[in-house]
Protein backbone atom coordinates (compact mmCIF):
# COMPACT_ATOMS: atom_id res chain seq x y z
CA UNK A 1 0.00 0.00 0.00
CA UNK A 2 0.92 3.65 -0.95
CA UNK A 3 2.03 6.04 1.96
CA UNK A 4 -0.27 8.65 2.76
CA UNK A 5 1.85 10.73 4.38
CA UNK A 6 5.31 11.28 4.90
CA UNK A 7 7.01 12.77 7.49
CA UNK A 8 9.74 15.60 6.27
CA UNK A 9 11.07 18.40 7.92
CA UNK A 10 8.84 17.24 10.98
CA UNK A 11 5.92 18.49 8.95
CA UNK A 12 3.48 15.32 7.39
CA UNK A 13 2.92 16.02 3.45
CA UNK A 14 0.37 14.02 1.72
CA UNK A 15 1.43 13.44 -1.94
CA UNK A 16 -1.02 15.19 -4.30
CA UNK A 17 -1.34 11.67 -6.54
CA UNK A 18 -2.11 9.89 -3.68
CA UNK A 19 -4.83 12.43 -1.75
CA UNK A 20 -6.19 12.42 -5.17
CA UNK A 21 -7.36 8.65 -5.00
CA UNK A 22 -9.00 9.40 -1.07
CA UNK A 23 -12.34 9.25 -0.47
CA UNK A 24 -13.02 12.06 1.83
CA UNK A 25 -15.73 12.55 4.03
CA UNK A 26 -17.93 15.58 3.31
CA UNK A 27 -16.65 18.84 5.05
CA UNK A 28 -13.57 17.33 6.43
CA UNK A 29 -10.25 18.81 6.00
CA UNK A 30 -7.08 17.13 6.20
CA UNK A 31 -5.57 17.16 9.19
CA UNK A 32 -2.69 15.62 11.19
CA UNK A 33 -2.74 13.43 14.28
CA UNK A 34 -0.74 11.83 16.80
CA UNK A 35 -1.36 8.86 18.89
CA UNK A 36 0.04 7.86 21.76
CA UNK A 37 -0.19 3.96 22.37
CA UNK A 38 1.56 2.77 25.68
CA UNK A 39 1.18 -0.98 26.21
CA UNK A 40 0.51 -2.07 29.45
CA UNK A 41 0.24 -5.90 28.77
CA UNK A 42 -1.53 -7.61 26.00
CA UNK A 43 -2.72 -6.33 22.60
CA UNK A 44 -5.92 -4.19 23.60
CA UNK A 45 -4.21 -1.19 23.71
CA UNK A 46 -2.21 -1.46 20.43
CA UNK A 47 -4.96 -3.15 18.87
CA UNK A 48 -7.50 -0.32 19.77
CA UNK A 49 -5.43 1.91 18.67
CA UNK A 50 -3.46 0.86 15.43
CA UNK A 51 -7.71 0.10 14.00
CA UNK A 52 -8.09 3.44 15.02
CA UNK A 53 -5.16 4.78 13.30
CA UNK A 54 -5.71 2.91 9.92
CA UNK A 55 -9.32 3.83 9.64
CA UNK A 56 -8.62 7.72 9.79
CA UNK A 57 -6.10 6.75 7.19
CA UNK A 58 -8.72 4.80 5.23
CA UNK A 59 -11.82 6.07 5.70
CA UNK A 60 -11.44 9.58 6.50
CA UNK A 61 -7.98 10.88 4.59
CA UNK A 62 -6.32 12.38 7.80
CA UNK A 63 -2.80 11.74 8.17
CA UNK A 64 -1.28 9.49 11.23
CA UNK A 65 1.49 8.78 13.51
CA UNK A 66 0.92 6.17 15.83
CA UNK A 67 3.48 6.10 18.68
CA UNK A 68 3.88 2.40 20.48
CA UNK A 69 6.26 2.33 23.09
CA UNK A 70 6.67 -1.35 22.38
CA UNK A 71 6.49 -2.06 18.51
CA UNK A 72 7.11 -6.11 19.85
CA UNK A 73 3.25 -5.85 20.76
CA UNK A 74 2.44 -4.47 17.12
CA UNK A 75 3.54 -6.86 14.85
CA UNK A 76 2.01 -10.09 15.44
CA UNK A 77 -1.45 -7.98 14.25
CA UNK A 78 0.23 -6.72 11.22
CA UNK A 79 2.48 -9.57 10.19
CA UNK A 80 4.19 -7.42 7.75
CA UNK A 81 5.41 -4.70 10.67
CA UNK A 82 9.21 -4.38 11.26
CA UNK A 83 9.15 -4.89 15.44
CA UNK A 84 12.98 -3.69 15.00
CA UNK A 85 12.06 -0.68 12.77
CA UNK A 86 12.11 3.04 14.45
CA UNK A 87 9.15 4.41 12.18
CA UNK A 88 7.60 2.46 9.27
CA UNK A 89 4.14 3.09 7.03
CA UNK A 90 1.84 0.58 7.26
CA UNK A 91 -1.66 0.62 5.01
CA UNK A 92 -0.95 4.52 5.30
CA UNK A 93 -0.11 4.95 8.97
CA UNK A 94 3.49 6.41 10.65
CA UNK A 95 4.40 4.00 13.10
CA UNK A 96 6.50 5.35 15.39
CA UNK A 97 8.65 3.68 18.41
CA UNK A 98 7.60 5.45 21.23
CA UNK A 99 11.28 5.89 23.40
CA UNK A 100 11.74 7.31 26.41
CA UNK A 101 14.50 9.59 24.38
CA UNK A 102 12.29 11.88 22.76
CA UNK A 103 12.82 13.35 19.54
CA UNK A 104 11.72 16.87 18.90
CA UNK A 105 8.75 16.86 16.55
CA UNK A 106 6.34 19.38 15.80
CA UNK A 107 3.39 18.11 17.30
CA UNK A 108 -0.04 17.45 15.33
CA UNK A 109 -3.63 18.81 15.28
CA UNK A 110 -4.95 16.08 17.29
CA UNK A 111 -2.91 14.64 19.93
CA UNK A 112 -4.68 11.17 21.29
CA UNK A 113 -3.52 9.68 24.52
CA UNK A 114 -4.89 6.26 24.36
CA UNK A 115 -6.18 4.72 28.15
CA UNK A 116 -4.78 7.79 30.04
CA UNK A 117 -0.99 7.29 29.03
CA UNK A 118 1.57 9.98 29.85
CA UNK A 119 2.98 11.92 26.78
CA UNK A 120 6.33 12.99 26.74
CA UNK A 121 6.96 16.16 29.03
CA UNK A 122 9.00 17.79 25.86
CA UNK A 123 6.35 16.91 23.68
CA UNK A 124 3.55 18.59 25.43
CA UNK A 125 6.03 21.75 26.03
CA UNK A 126 5.64 21.83 22.30
CA UNK A 127 1.88 21.33 22.08
CA UNK A 128 1.87 24.53 24.68
CA UNK A 129 3.87 26.44 22.63
CA UNK A 130 1.94 25.71 19.13
CA UNK A 131 0.69 29.25 18.29
CA UNK A 132 -2.66 27.42 17.10
CA UNK A 133 -2.91 24.48 19.97
CA UNK A 134 -3.67 20.91 19.12
CA UNK A 135 -6.69 19.57 19.97
CA UNK A 136 -6.11 17.20 22.82
CA UNK A 137 -7.64 14.00 23.62
CA UNK A 138 -7.84 11.07 26.03
CA UNK A 139 -9.13 8.16 24.27
CA UNK A 140 -10.87 6.17 27.23
CA UNK A 141 -11.87 2.66 28.18
CA UNK A 142 -14.85 0.85 26.42
CA UNK A 143 -17.29 0.57 28.77
CA UNK A 144 -21.73 0.21 29.12
CA UNK A 145 -21.89 1.81 32.36
CA UNK A 146 -24.59 4.55 32.67
CA UNK A 147 -22.22 7.31 33.93
CA UNK A 148 -20.24 7.22 30.42
CA UNK A 149 -22.57 9.01 28.49
CA UNK A 150 -22.91 12.19 31.24
CA UNK A 151 -18.95 12.07 31.01
CA UNK A 152 -17.98 11.70 27.18
CA UNK A 153 -16.95 14.86 25.59
CA UNK A 154 -16.02 16.51 28.73
CA UNK A 155 -13.04 19.03 28.61
CA UNK A 156 -10.65 19.71 31.42
CA UNK A 157 -8.16 22.60 31.58
CA UNK A 158 -4.56 21.38 31.96
CA UNK A 159 -1.71 23.04 34.14
CA UNK A 160 -0.10 23.99 30.80
CA UNK A 161 -3.35 25.88 29.76
CA UNK A 162 -4.38 22.99 27.06
CA UNK A 163 -8.20 21.80 27.18
CA UNK A 164 -8.13 17.85 26.93
CA UNK A 165 -11.64 16.84 26.07
CA UNK A 166 -12.51 12.76 27.22
CA UNK A 167 -13.71 10.77 24.26
CA UNK A 168 -15.71 7.25 25.61
CA UNK A 169 -16.56 4.75 23.21
CA UNK A 170 -19.67 2.81 23.80
CA UNK A 171 -22.97 1.29 23.10
CA UNK A 172 -25.43 4.08 23.29
CA UNK A 173 -26.42 7.54 22.07
CA UNK A 174 -24.24 10.35 24.12
CA UNK A 175 -21.52 8.67 23.98
CA UNK A 176 -18.21 7.63 21.40
CA UNK A 177 -19.55 4.63 19.70
CA UNK A 178 -17.50 1.78 18.39
CA UNK A 179 -14.67 1.02 16.48
CA UNK A 180 -16.26 -0.26 12.97
CA UNK A 181 -14.94 0.29 9.35
CA UNK A 182 -16.83 1.26 6.44
CA UNK A 183 -19.30 -1.44 5.13
CA UNK A 184 -17.66 -3.96 7.98
CA UNK A 185 -21.40 -5.83 8.32
CA UNK A 186 -22.04 -6.05 4.12
CA UNK A 187 -18.28 -7.61 4.06
CA UNK A 188 -19.26 -9.77 7.19
CA UNK A 189 -22.65 -10.64 5.67
CA UNK A 190 -21.65 -11.86 2.39
CA UNK A 191 -18.54 -13.90 4.04
CA UNK A 192 -20.89 -15.96 5.98
CA UNK A 193 -23.77 -16.04 3.21
CA UNK A 194 -20.45 -17.93 1.23
CA UNK A 195 -20.02 -21.70 2.51
CA UNK A 196 -17.05 -21.59 0.12
CA UNK A 197 -15.22 -19.02 1.05
CA UNK A 198 -15.80 -19.75 4.72
CA UNK A 199 -14.37 -23.62 3.90
CA UNK A 200 -11.60 -21.99 1.73
CA UNK A 201 -10.53 -19.42 4.18
CA UNK A 202 -10.13 -22.07 7.21
CA UNK A 203 -8.38 -24.32 5.10
CA UNK A 204 -5.56 -21.82 4.39
CA UNK A 205 -5.31 -21.73 8.08
CA UNK A 206 -4.98 -25.51 8.03
CA UNK A 207 -8.66 -26.09 9.69
CA UNK A 208 -10.70 -29.10 8.27
CA UNK A 209 -14.53 -28.41 9.08
CA UNK A 210 -16.69 -30.97 10.20
CA UNK A 211 -19.98 -30.01 8.42
CA UNK A 212 -21.95 -31.80 11.45
CA UNK A 213 -19.99 -29.44 14.28
CA UNK A 214 -20.59 -26.40 15.68
CA UNK A 215 -17.53 -24.23 15.42
CA UNK A 216 -16.54 -22.46 18.93
CA UNK A 217 -13.71 -19.84 18.91
CA UNK A 218 -11.72 -19.60 21.99
CA UNK A 219 -9.42 -16.01 23.06
CA UNK A 220 -9.38 -15.83 26.72
CA UNK A 221 -7.05 -15.28 29.66
CA UNK A 222 -5.94 -18.21 32.35
CA UNK A 223 -9.34 -19.19 33.37
CA UNK A 224 -10.05 -21.57 36.29
CA UNK A 225 -13.84 -22.61 34.45
CA UNK A 226 -12.21 -23.68 31.41
CA UNK A 227 -11.96 -27.52 32.45
CA UNK A 228 -15.72 -27.57 32.99
CA UNK A 229 -16.55 -25.99 29.80
CA UNK A 230 -14.03 -28.59 28.17
CA UNK A 231 -16.08 -31.51 29.96
CA UNK A 232 -19.40 -30.29 28.68
CA UNK A 233 -18.32 -30.10 25.20
CA UNK A 234 -16.24 -33.83 25.35
CA UNK A 235 -19.41 -35.21 26.32
CA UNK A 236 -22.16 -33.19 24.61
CA UNK A 237 -24.92 -34.82 22.22
CA UNK A 238 -23.24 -32.09 19.62
CA UNK A 239 -19.48 -32.50 17.72
CA UNK A 240 -17.86 -29.23 18.43
CA UNK A 241 -14.62 -28.02 17.23
CA UNK A 242 -12.87 -25.66 18.72
CA UNK A 243 -9.94 -23.01 17.39
CA UNK A 244 -7.97 -21.81 19.82
CA UNK A 245 -5.28 -19.07 18.62
CA UNK A 246 -1.56 -19.06 20.69
CA UNK A 247 -1.83 -17.05 23.42
CA UNK A 248 -2.83 -16.93 27.15
CA UNK A 249 -5.47 -19.69 27.94
CA UNK A 250 -3.23 -22.49 26.61
CA UNK A 251 -1.70 -23.53 29.74
CA UNK A 252 -5.28 -24.34 31.16
CA UNK A 253 -6.14 -25.99 28.07
CA UNK A 254 -2.63 -28.70 27.85
CA UNK A 255 -3.49 -28.56 31.77
CA UNK A 256 -6.93 -30.19 30.71
CA UNK A 257 -5.28 -32.40 27.61
CA UNK A 258 -2.70 -33.46 29.95
CA UNK A 259 0.13 -31.89 27.60
CA UNK A 260 3.03 -30.21 28.48
CA UNK A 261 3.08 -27.78 25.87
CA UNK A 262 1.08 -26.68 22.85
CA UNK A 263 1.53 -25.40 19.91
CA UNK A 264 -0.11 -23.85 16.32
CA UNK A 265 -0.92 -26.82 14.38
CA UNK A 266 -1.64 -29.19 16.71
CA UNK A 267 -4.91 -31.58 16.80
CA UNK A 268 -6.48 -33.64 19.74
CA UNK A 269 -9.83 -35.06 20.02
CA UNK A 270 -11.56 -35.82 23.32
CA UNK A 271 -14.94 -37.27 23.33
CA UNK A 272 -17.56 -34.67 20.93
CA UNK A 273 -14.54 -32.60 21.21
CA UNK A 274 -12.24 -31.79 18.52
CA UNK A 275 -9.46 -29.00 19.19
CA UNK A 276 -6.87 -27.32 16.71
CA UNK A 277 -4.58 -24.35 18.26
CA UNK A 278 -4.71 -22.00 15.53
CA UNK A 279 -1.26 -19.42 15.04
CA UNK A 280 -2.31 -15.83 16.30
CA UNK A 281 -3.11 -14.08 12.86
CA UNK A 282 -3.64 -10.69 11.56
CA UNK A 283 -6.54 -8.22 12.69
CA UNK A 284 -8.32 -8.43 9.42
CA UNK A 285 -7.65 -12.69 9.51
CA UNK A 286 -9.26 -12.68 13.60
CA UNK A 287 -12.74 -10.99 11.97
CA UNK A 288 -12.68 -13.83 9.58
CA UNK A 289 -12.31 -16.36 12.06
CA UNK A 290 -14.91 -14.87 14.04
CA UNK A 291 -17.17 -14.57 11.50
CA UNK A 292 -16.78 -18.20 10.69
CA UNK A 293 -17.59 -19.55 13.93
CA UNK A 294 -21.03 -20.35 15.21
CA UNK A 295 -20.02 -18.81 18.93
CA UNK A 296 -16.87 -16.65 19.94
CA UNK A 297 -15.44 -16.56 23.17
CA UNK A 298 -13.34 -13.33 23.26
CA UNK A 299 -11.84 -11.13 26.17
CA UNK A 300 -10.52 -7.20 26.73
CA UNK A 301 -12.17 -4.93 24.47
CA UNK A 302 -11.12 -5.06 20.94
CA UNK A 303 -11.75 -8.83 20.19
CA UNK A 304 -14.87 -8.01 22.51
CA UNK A 305 -16.25 -5.95 19.66
CA UNK A 306 -14.80 -7.62 17.11
CA UNK A 307 -17.29 -10.87 18.36
CA UNK A 308 -20.53 -8.22 18.61
CA UNK A 309 -20.08 -7.46 14.65
CA UNK A 310 -19.82 -11.31 13.82
CA UNK A 311 -23.63 -11.45 14.51
CA UNK A 312 -23.07 -14.56 16.53
CA UNK A 313 -23.70 -15.24 19.81
CA UNK A 314 -20.50 -15.01 22.38
CA UNK A 315 -18.53 -15.05 25.88
CA UNK A 316 -16.47 -12.15 27.43
CA UNK A 317 -14.06 -12.91 29.44
CA UNK A 318 -13.45 -9.38 30.51
CA UNK A 319 -10.14 -7.77 31.50
CA UNK A 320 -9.83 -7.94 35.28
CA UNK A 321 -9.52 -4.55 37.73
CA UNK A 322 -8.37 -4.26 41.11
CA UNK A 323 -10.92 -4.49 43.73
CA UNK A 324 -13.28 -6.43 41.06
CA UNK A 325 -14.28 -3.05 39.80
CA UNK A 326 -14.54 -5.20 36.19
CA UNK A 327 -17.71 -6.80 37.48
CA UNK A 328 -19.95 -3.40 37.47
CA UNK A 329 -18.72 -3.05 33.79
CA UNK A 330 -19.74 -6.74 32.98
CA UNK A 331 -23.07 -6.10 34.83
CA UNK A 332 -23.94 -3.19 33.06
CA UNK A 333 -22.99 -4.65 29.70
CA UNK A 334 -25.59 -7.85 30.33
CA UNK A 335 -28.24 -5.74 31.25
CA UNK A 336 -28.26 -3.73 28.02
CA UNK A 337 -27.13 -6.74 25.94
CA UNK A 338 -30.17 -8.62 27.30
CA UNK A 339 -32.61 -6.06 27.26
CA UNK A 340 -34.43 -7.66 24.42
CA UNK A 341 -34.07 -11.16 25.45
CA UNK A 342 -36.46 -13.60 26.96
CA UNK A 343 -36.32 -13.79 30.84
CA UNK A 344 -34.75 -17.61 30.11
CA UNK A 345 -32.59 -16.59 27.37
CA UNK A 346 -31.12 -13.68 29.34
CA UNK A 347 -30.99 -15.61 32.50
CA UNK A 348 -29.00 -18.33 30.81
CA UNK A 349 -27.00 -15.84 28.69
CA UNK A 350 -26.12 -13.84 32.42
CA UNK A 351 -25.41 -16.99 34.14
CA UNK A 352 -22.70 -18.33 31.36
CA UNK A 353 -20.83 -15.18 31.46
CA UNK A 354 -20.97 -14.99 35.11
CA UNK A 355 -19.59 -18.48 35.62
CA UNK A 356 -16.75 -17.83 32.84
CA UNK A 357 -15.95 -14.72 34.55
CA UNK A 358 -15.78 -16.59 38.13
CA UNK A 359 -14.11 -19.52 37.23
CA UNK A 360 -16.60 -21.70 38.25
CA UNK A 361 -19.53 -23.66 36.76
CA UNK A 362 -19.01 -23.24 33.29
CA UNK A 363 -19.97 -26.94 32.36
CA UNK A 364 -23.75 -26.46 33.61
CA UNK A 365 -24.00 -22.96 32.67
CA UNK A 366 -22.82 -24.09 28.44
CA UNK A 367 -26.06 -26.63 28.91
CA UNK A 368 -28.32 -23.92 29.67
CA UNK A 369 -27.37 -21.61 26.79
CA UNK A 370 -27.38 -24.79 24.85
CA UNK A 371 -30.97 -24.81 25.39
CA UNK A 372 -31.35 -21.03 24.49
CA UNK A 373 -29.43 -21.36 21.34
CA UNK A 374 -32.09 -20.46 18.43
CA UNK A 375 -32.87 -17.33 20.21
CA UNK A 376 -29.27 -16.43 21.28
CA UNK A 377 -28.26 -16.82 17.63
CA UNK A 378 -31.21 -14.09 16.15
CA UNK A 379 -30.13 -12.01 19.13
CA UNK A 380 -26.83 -11.36 18.30
CA UNK A 381 -27.81 -10.71 14.97
CA UNK A 382 -30.29 -8.33 15.68
CA UNK A 383 -27.56 -6.33 18.40
CA UNK A 384 -25.21 -5.75 15.32
CA UNK A 385 -27.75 -4.39 13.47
CA UNK A 386 -28.61 -2.20 16.32
CA UNK A 387 -24.92 -1.00 17.07
CA UNK A 388 -24.08 -0.61 13.14
CA UNK A 389 -26.82 2.07 12.80
CA UNK A 390 -24.98 4.28 15.47
CA UNK A 391 -22.16 6.25 14.32
CA UNK A 392 -18.43 4.91 14.61
CA UNK A 393 -16.11 5.72 16.68
CA UNK A 394 -13.47 6.97 13.53
CA UNK A 395 -16.18 9.13 12.34
CA UNK A 396 -17.72 10.58 15.53
CA UNK A 397 -14.02 11.50 16.74
CA UNK A 398 -13.36 13.35 13.42
CA UNK A 399 -16.40 15.01 13.73
CA UNK A 400 -15.78 15.80 16.84
CA UNK A 401 -12.86 17.19 16.30
CA UNK A 402 -12.85 19.32 13.41
CA UNK A 403 -15.92 21.37 15.03
CA UNK A 404 -13.03 22.41 17.34
CA UNK A 405 -10.16 22.95 15.08
C1 LIG B 1 -6.48 -13.97 18.88
C2 LIG B 1 -6.11 -12.78 18.03
C3 LIG B 1 -6.37 -11.51 18.45
N1 LIG B 1 -6.05 -10.46 17.67
C4 LIG B 1 -6.28 -9.07 18.13
C5 LIG B 1 -7.69 -8.64 18.29
C6 LIG B 1 -7.50 -7.45 19.23
O1 LIG B 1 -7.17 -6.31 18.47
C7 LIG B 1 -6.32 -7.87 20.09
C8 LIG B 1 -6.72 -8.34 21.46
O2 LIG B 1 -7.15 -7.27 22.23
P1 LIG B 1 -8.34 -7.37 23.26
O3 LIG B 1 -9.40 -8.17 22.70
O4 LIG B 1 -8.69 -5.98 23.69
O5 LIG B 1 -7.77 -8.21 24.49
P2 LIG B 1 -6.38 -8.12 25.33
O6 LIG B 1 -6.61 -8.83 26.58
O7 LIG B 1 -5.28 -8.60 24.50
O8 LIG B 1 -6.17 -6.63 25.58
C9 LIG B 1 -6.50 -5.73 26.56
O9 LIG B 1 -7.67 -5.59 27.13
C10 LIG B 1 -7.88 -4.29 27.64
C11 LIG B 1 -9.26 -4.16 28.19
C12 LIG B 1 -6.81 -3.98 28.63
O10 LIG B 1 -6.98 -2.77 29.17
C13 LIG B 1 -5.50 -4.00 27.93
O11 LIG B 1 -4.46 -3.60 28.77
C14 LIG B 1 -5.30 -5.36 27.37
O12 LIG B 1 -5.11 -6.30 28.39
O13 LIG B 1 -5.67 -8.92 19.40
C15 LIG B 1 -5.45 -10.65 16.43
O14 LIG B 1 -5.18 -9.67 15.71
N2 LIG B 1 -5.17 -11.91 16.02
C16 LIG B 1 -5.47 -13.00 16.77
O15 LIG B 1 -5.19 -14.15 16.33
Amino acid sequence: MLPLARLHGGHFVCAPHVLGKLRFSSGIRIVKWDIFCNVVDNFGDIGVTWRLARQLVAEHGQAVRLWVDEPAVFAPLCPRADPEAESQYQQGVEIRHWRKDWPAVEPADVVIEAFACQLPEPYLAAMAARADKPYWLNLEYLSAEDWVAGCHGLPSLQPNGLQKAFYFPGFVEGTGGLLREDALAERRQLFQADPEARRAFLEELGVELDAAALLISLFAYENAALAGWLDALATGERPVQLLVPVGRVLADLANWLGEEKLSAGECFRRGSLAIQILPFVSQDDYDRILWCCDFNAVRGEDSFVRAQWAGRPLLWHIYQQEEGAHWDKLEAFLALYCRDLSPSAAAALTEGWRAWNRGEGMGTAWNALLAQWPELVLHAERWCREQVARTDLAAGLVQFCTKRL
